[in-house]
């Protein structure tokens, strides 16, 4: 197995202009497919998540140009839903979308309301992850979608239809995902619909990027308080023209915890005070945790600062957390990250997985059903990281190269589910 030794570093400082975010480049690019009209996306993602997307709309007959560097991206929209028109087996077709949750959950949904016959397979993680919440939902639309191994999970067969819409419940406990899904093809049904929340919804933030995008594409959502959603049947996206993609809030993380635990200071661009993505708020935690955190239109520029753990919820930011995790082994006293079960349900038990890598430099951990506590040790010892196909593991995990000792990250390729560059940008972001 490949593996990759960072030896200590001794500062950091630079700027970073961030990749595309993951959750917004794979919305768009849905949103574009759906849409009438032409959408010229900038700044586009080009990581795995984002290939597994683009490549199911190619199989389902979206005309597309790409870039050569694969950040620009002009979709003709459909002015509607997927049709199979261009299909001449009728094999069901076969999507692959790797571990791509933004890929394998939207498409879901919107395949269950198009006139195509379809499989969807992915990556063997991919088949662990619960999709039963989402197929339950669509069943109250009567969507056709059958489980293909175990139920409750993908590989799935969806026999899709027209669908009428209506009042349906879903359940909101283990992804936003779901509901994101639910409501990106809602506006095309038949009919108008009303989606309410069983149980308490998790990663709300994910769910403004969503809201937030299909206005950009002119369909208007009501809710309260993110309870009940109601959605008129029978619109058209309608294209923006152009749509640049904001910089990963998620990807920001790792640089932002390396100033506040060794800068310098670190400036990342393409995000900024008035970004769409909730990860932004890890900015927050770290100032909770003593860093200076500056906060532009287009930017964040964190400095170093003693810091401090800290006990917290994170139930909003679940991506951004993990960072948090890494960044604990450098503050004084314990560090708690609260309210994140859904780790379990992720690239892999992240609870776990966590739990396990910090131990293995020093750390002493408490592993809760939904929690950590983290207490750092006097000296980090040097590990080999075990990163569970997990691209925020090798990347969290390469902030312990800022103590003065050296880590060894495990497959450092993993990366490419949503930075395929991240170590390289890392390295020149280095003293
Ligand atoms: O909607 C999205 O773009 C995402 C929602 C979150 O998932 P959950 O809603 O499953 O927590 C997040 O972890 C994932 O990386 C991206
Ligand atoms: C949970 C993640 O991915 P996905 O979109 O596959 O859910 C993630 O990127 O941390």
């Amino acid at each position: 197995m490949k593996t990759l030794t960072l030896a200590p570093i001794s500062a950091v400082s630079g700027e970073v202009h961030l990749p595309g975010s993951k959750s917004i480049s794979n919305r768009v690019l849905l949103l574009a497919a759906l849409a009438e009209g032409q959408t010229e996306i900038t700044n586009l993602l080009d990581s795995d998540d984002v290939r597994y997307m683009l490549n199911a709309l190619t199989a389902l007959g979206v005309d597309y140009q790409l870039s050569t560097c694969r950040t620009r991206c002009t979709v003709q929209g459909l002015a509607g839903l997927f049709k199979s028109d261009h299909l001449t087996d009728l094999k069901p077709l076969e999507l692959f979308l790797g571990n791509a949750g933004t890929a394998m959950r939207p498409l879901t949904a919107a395949l269950a309301a198009s006139d195509v016959n379809v499989t969807l397979v992915g990556e063997p993680r991919m088949y662990e992850r619960p999709i039963g919440h989402l197929v339950d939902a669509l069943a109250g639309w009567q969507a056709d979608i059958d489980y293909m191994q175990n139920s409750g999970f993908p590989p799935l067969h969806i026999k899709g239809k027209a669908l009428q819409g209506g009042k349906i419940a879903i359940d909101g406990s283990i992804s936003s995902q779901f509901l994101t899904a639910v409501l990106m093809v809602a506006p095309l049904l038949q009919g108008d619909s009303e989606i309410s929340i069983i149980g308490d919804l998790v990663s709300k933030p994910y769910i403004d990027i969503t809201l937030a995008l299909m206005q950009r594409f002119g369909v208007t959502v009501k809710h309260n308080n993110y309870q009940n959603f109601s959605i008129t049947g029978q619109q058209t996206y309608q294209s923006p023209g152009a749509c640049l993609v904001e910089g990963d809030a998620s990807s920001a993380s790792y640089f932002l915890a390396a100033a506040a635990i060794k800068g310098g200071s670190i400036k990342v661009t393409g995000i900024g005070k008035h970004a769409v993505q909730g990860d932004i708020y890890f900015a927050d935690a770290l100032a909770a945790m003593g860093a200076d955190v500056e906060w532009g239109d287009d930017y964040i520029q964190v400095t170093r600062n003693t810091l401090t753990g800290i006990d917290r919820d994170y139930n909003a930011i679940p991506d951004a957390a993990m960072t948090i995790a890494t960044t604990a082994l450098f503050a004084t006293g314990d560090t708690v990250i609260r309210n994140v079960y859904n780790w379990r349900v992720k690239e892999t038990d992240r609870l776990a997985a966590m739990a396990t890598e910090l131990r293995k430099v020093g750390a002493t951990v408490e592993e809760g059903h939904d929690y950590l506590k983290i207490s750092p040790p006097a000296k980090l010892k040097h590990a080999s990281i075990a990163t569970y196909n997990d691209h925020r593991m090798a990347m969290c995990f390469s902030l312990v190269a800022l103590s003065d000792t050296a880590v060894t990250i495990e497959d450092p390729d993993c990366t490419a589910k949503t930075f395929p560059d991240y170590f390289n940008v890392f390295k020149q972001l280095s003293r």
